[in-house]
């Protein structure tokens, strides 16, 4: 890849101690396993937001996949189709959601919210058109984050002949003056599910719920908005906490191995969503290189749960976790 883009991908905000945060969560965290619980064969399947998965791994939102493989969207779409789990398809997709659609995964569409409202609506319409399943809403991006990579090496817009292939020639506007009154009416617009992306402070996940937000994403944007942000992993108790159960909690952010999997649903995410990996894949082997990227994560998670003694996800219980 060129060198630029892969910084792009991997890189975060400020001085990436955020980034780093997010696996060094993982890292800290440590199994204790049960035995003789009868953990054979597992069942990985779960469904979130009506949508089902063959396992509780999606494909988080990432920007300009044809940066990464000209397989681009289509590629990763047809990796995930392969493995049985859905892709947010992100609103800097360098792709035309309907071409997309056509490699067959359940695809959910993220969407910054946009002050050009009348654009905003016809964009719902046209996704929901396409067939996707639900709204990801992207709350933690006022601003865009402060990468110093990009900065220094000068990628400021993709480049020519590129562009974000769902935005009719305009661009992405971040809004600093967003509120919950702009969830309400994102929330009035659609029928499908609404899932805020983004959420890492307890009070901001209970008024989630109040305000109709079908599920909630711990997360802090893979550390590419604000730096010293709390790792999502660590922010997740007290979200739950705050949710009561009462809406599905995902997480994104730092899950590297199955094990990181196991982790987070022990500790009562719902499901987890991965970024870099997936670009890594894709980048390495087209659609057959994010289908290797989840299968990877499949079997390690398998293999965990039989040796945590866990049959299924719902069996992992925070106990399990120090
Ligand atoms: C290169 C890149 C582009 C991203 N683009 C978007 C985006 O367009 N919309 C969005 O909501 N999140 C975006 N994210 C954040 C991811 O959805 C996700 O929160 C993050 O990557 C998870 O962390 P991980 O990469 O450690 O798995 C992006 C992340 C990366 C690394
Ligand atoms: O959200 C991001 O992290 C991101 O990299 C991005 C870049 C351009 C447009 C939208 C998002």
């Amino acid at each position: 890849m060129n060198p630029v883009h892969a910084d792009f991908f991997a890189g975060g905000a400020g001085e990436e101690r955020t980034l780093k945060a997010n696996t060094d969560a993982y890292a800290r965290r440590r199994i204790i396993p049960r035995v003789l619980r009868g953990t054979g064969p597992r069942d990985l399947r779960t469904t979130v937001c009506g949508t089902d998965l063959s396992m509780p791994v999606l494909i988080a939102p990432t920007a300009f996949h044809l940066l990464a493989h000209p397989a681009g969207e289509t590629g990763t779409a047809a990796g995930a189709a392969a493995a049985g789990t859905a892709m947010v398809v992100s609103m800097a997709a360098t792709q035309p959601i309907e071409q997309i659609a056509t490699a067959g995964a359940t695809l959910w569409f993220q969407l910054y919210p946009q002050p050009d409202t009348a654009f905003q609506d016809a964009l719902i319409g046209r996704v929901t058109k396409a067939g996707v399943k639900a709204l990801v809403v992207t709350v933690d991006s006022p601003v865009l984050g402060h990468r110093r990579r990009d900065l220094r090496n000068g990628f400021t817009d993709l480049p020519d002949g590129l562009a974000c292939a769902n935005m009719d020639g305009r661009d992405i506007v971040m809004d600093a003056a967003l509120g919950w009154p702009h969830i309400d009416r994102l929330r009035a617009a659609t029928g499908l599910p609404l899932i805020l992306k983004g959420i890492l402070h307890p009070a901001d996940a209970a008024l989630a719920v109040e305000h109709g937000a079908d599920a909630i994403i711990v997360s802090n944007h893979g550390g590419r908005q604000l730096d010293g942000a709390i790792a999502t992993l660590d922010a997740l108790p007290a979200v739950l906490g705050a949710t009561g159960g009462r809406i599905p909690v995902l997480i994104d952010g730092g899950i590297r191995t199955g094990t990181d999997v196991l982790v987070a649903l022990a500790l009562g995410a719902t499901a987890v969503l991965v970024g870099r990996p997936v670009i890594r894949g894709l980048a390495a082997g087209g659609a057959h290189g994010v289908r290797e990227t989840l299968e990877t994560l499949r079997a390690q998670l398998d293999h965990g749960l039989a040796l945590a003694g866990a049959q299924r996800p719902a069996d992992l219980t925070p106990d399990l976790i120090t």
